[in-house]
């Protein structure tokens, strides 16, 4: 079947470049010039009006080349500044330029001296080049322009396109008036906006389609191109307030991201995530299965904190989803915290505080005592109880702890063999331990009549593992003097009125699940989480993934990767490589990691085969998940 012929005229200045022309000829030819700020605004601003109509081109262009008073010599530093500052998606599709130069031409408002040389390089001649030419004066000095040529006119390029009487359909791409206005007159068929660089209202209001880079527009005309998929259709939804680095890093990877500063509930997320490609949580929405089942396009899911139990993992791993989470970024933070809530419980502080908030004066010693060489247990001695136990013991405090796990002791710390043992001699007790459904209600009454009377509890690991009523009743009765607790067992979706049977009790400090937000924790998980999300999406590597066979890979050189998940039954490895087989693929890299409900194989195969392969591979019975990328 013979492809109807189609042309595509590409604007130069910030379409091709992330740039425009004339303003950098102006920060070379005024670089030594007092006034040169100034007059680079009024160049800015002459070109903006230009490019949005407001003013006529000719008078834009007179304009500007006086303001200008550039030479001939100038040009050579400007050609080369351009070179480094093509569009990053116009650079990194270069092999469409190749295949497609018959079909591709420049229509620019700028000049051909520096368009030719610039555009050389992507395989557009001369002669497929439409643009201004500049005059000079006997010195070299640029005093106009060519005025016969129409693109040096109002509407210019609507002329310049008659003029070229091109055969087939015509698409134009381009980010202003001079390029949307050619969609009007009926010169183009198609007008699309970029807006990599600069997204201008009107040329977005008036175009066929919006196209944030030129991988957008390859895809949608199915023209070869260098990525698989644009990023900027993979859609990102970031919940509960996450730094706002996360949402920098990967919009700036080009992806599109929404961020909420709220959880939603499991009926929102149901309705909202079937469109989502990646969710960014903390811990306070809930990965239902429900929610994975409506979640069709969900590739990832990112726990922006250490917590990964309000996602259900199994069920992420049985629809190939890959979680991951920041396991350490807040660690010293709850440390930091926890040592505070130490000393403020000892000192009674907060009562004290609250008196005089109150209007009260009591100076007293009663209650009040050093934690230097009191009794510290810490239960969980993982990540956070560890660290815990290395900061008290520089306090001078004797640190006790226990885990059910083999723990190595830090420091002088000594392990207890039991809880009883620890609860029995210890003065505080700080809970670390993980948030498995297994230590729900893990604390309770037998746990707070085994402690020393008068000791504290702290509690920033989970809500769950305490009975809050237990609680209550041993502070009411003063065997336990004080506790510090960030973690409840129902904890709101987002900031208003919240209630607990703690509240009014005496030296009872009360936090709402802040142990880990801080600036410099949720910076460091807006780095961390994104990363892997990011590392998994462009290359589907798995490392660190919680609920998912880890897998780091080689980089992807010159090649197509088939990522298959599939559930780990016998014989399907036999499938795809019979698959790869019968096709004929050239296979340049083979991995597989499994575990016992799911199997991850990514093949690296040459770019060029038979495209049928894909949709086989997608057939294979047992198939969860397929993906292409390149
Ligand atoms: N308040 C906050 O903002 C905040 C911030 C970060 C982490 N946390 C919570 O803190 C807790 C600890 O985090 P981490 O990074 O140290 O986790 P971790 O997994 O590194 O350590 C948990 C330790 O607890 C032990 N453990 C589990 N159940 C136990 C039990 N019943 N008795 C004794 N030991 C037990 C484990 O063996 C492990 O060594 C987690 O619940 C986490 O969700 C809270
Ligand atoms: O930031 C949060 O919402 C959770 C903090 C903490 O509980 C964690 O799991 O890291």
């Amino acid at each position: 079947m013979e492809t109807a012929q189609k042309n595509y005229i590409f604007d130069f200045d910030s379409t091709l470049t992330s740039v425009e022309a004339l303003d950098v000829l102006a920060e070379i030819t005024l670089a030594n010039n007092p006034k040169k700020e100034e007059i680079i605004n009024e160049i800015q601003e002459i070109t903006n009006l230009g490019v949005d109509g407001e003013i006529s081109f000719t008078e834009s262009l007179e304009k500007r080349i006086k303001l200008l008073n550039a030479h001939q010599s100038n040009l050579e530093e400007l050609i080369e500044k351009l070179r480094q500052q093509l569009s990053s998606s116009i650079e990194s599709n270069k092999e469409f330029f190749e295949k497609f130069s018959d079909d591709i031409y420049v229509v620019s408002c700028g000049f051909k001296e520096f368009i030719d040389p610039i555009v050389k390089d992507y395989n557009i001649p001369s002669n497929r080049v439409y643009a201004n030419t500049f005059l000079f004066d006997e010195d070299g000095y640029i005093i106009g322009f060519d005025e016969e040529n129409p693109l040096s006119q109002h509407n210019g390029k609507i002329q310049c396109l008659k003029d070229m009487n091109l055969d087939g359909e015509i698409q134009v791409i381009g980010d202003g008036y001079s390029d949307y206005v050619t969609r009007k007159a009926g010169v183009a068929d198609k007008f699309f906006a970029f807006t990599e660089n600069v997204e201008r209202e009107k040329a977005v209001k008036k175009a066929d389609h919006v196209t944030p880079n030129l991988d957008e527009f390859l895809f949608v005309n199915d023209l070869p191109r260098n990525i698989s998929y644009p990023k900027n259709r993979i859609k990102i939804l970031l919940l509960e307030n996450i730094h706002s680095d996360a949402f920098d890093r990967l919009a700036d990877d080009g992806f599109s991201v929404e961020i909420l500063s709220h959880s939603l509930s499991e009926d929102d997320l149901i309705e909202k995530i079937k469109d989502i490609h990646v969710l960014g949580i903390r811990s306070k929405t809930q990965v239902t299965p429900k929610v994975i089942k409506a979640a069709k396009k969900l590739l990832t899911i990112g726990a922006f904190c250490i917590g990964t139990k309000q996602i259900d993992l199994e069920t992420c791993k049985e629809h190939g989803i890959v979680v991951f989470n920041a396991p350490y970024s807040n660690t010293r933070s709850v440390v930091e915290l926890a040592i505070g809530e130490i000393i403020m419980l000892m000192r009674s502080v907060f009562p004290r505080s609250t008196e005089i908030h109150n209007g009260q004066w009591q100076k007293t010693a009663k209650g009040s005592r050093e934690v230097r060489g009191k009794k510290l247990g810490i239960v969980g001695y993982g990540n956070i109880g560890k660290q815990l136990s290395v900061l008290a013991e520089a306090m001078g405090m004797n640190v006790y702890y226990y885990d059910i796990e083999d723990r190595l002791a830090l420091g002088n710390a000594q392990k207890c063999s039991s809880l009883e043992e620890l609860l029995s001699i210890s003065d505080v007790v700080s809970l670390h331990v993980d948030d498995n459904a297994a230590n729900r209600n893990f604390f309770g009454k037998a746990q707070f009549d085994q402690m020393k009377d008068g000791a504290l509890l702290i509690n920033l690991a989970r809500g769950f593992v305490v009975d809050i009523d237990a609680l209550k009743v041993a502070l009411e009765s003063k065997k336990v003097a004080g506790a510090a607790i960030d973690v409840y067992p129902q904890e709101p979706r987002a900031n208003g009125a919240f209630e607990t049977p703690l509240q009014g009790l005496n030296n009872v400090i009360l936090t709402p699940h802040v142990g880990g937000s801080t600036e410099e924790a949720q910076r460091d998980i807006a780095d961390f989480v994104p990363n892997k999300i990011m590392a998994y999406v462009n290359s589907g590597n798995t490392v660190d993934a919680v609920n998912f066979p880890n897998i780091r890979l080689p980089r992807q050189t010159n090649a197509h990767r088939f990522l298959h998940i599939h559930k780990n039954v016998p014989g399907i490895m036999a499938k795809v490589n019979k698959v790869l087989a019968k096709y004929e693929l050239n296979v340049t890299g083979q991995y597989l990691s499994t575990d016992s409900k799911v199997g991850y194989v990514i093949v690296d195969v040459d770019k060029e085969y038979n495209k049928k392969v894909t949709s086989a591979l997608k057939k294979i019975e047992n198939t969860i998940k397929f993906r292409i990328l390149y």
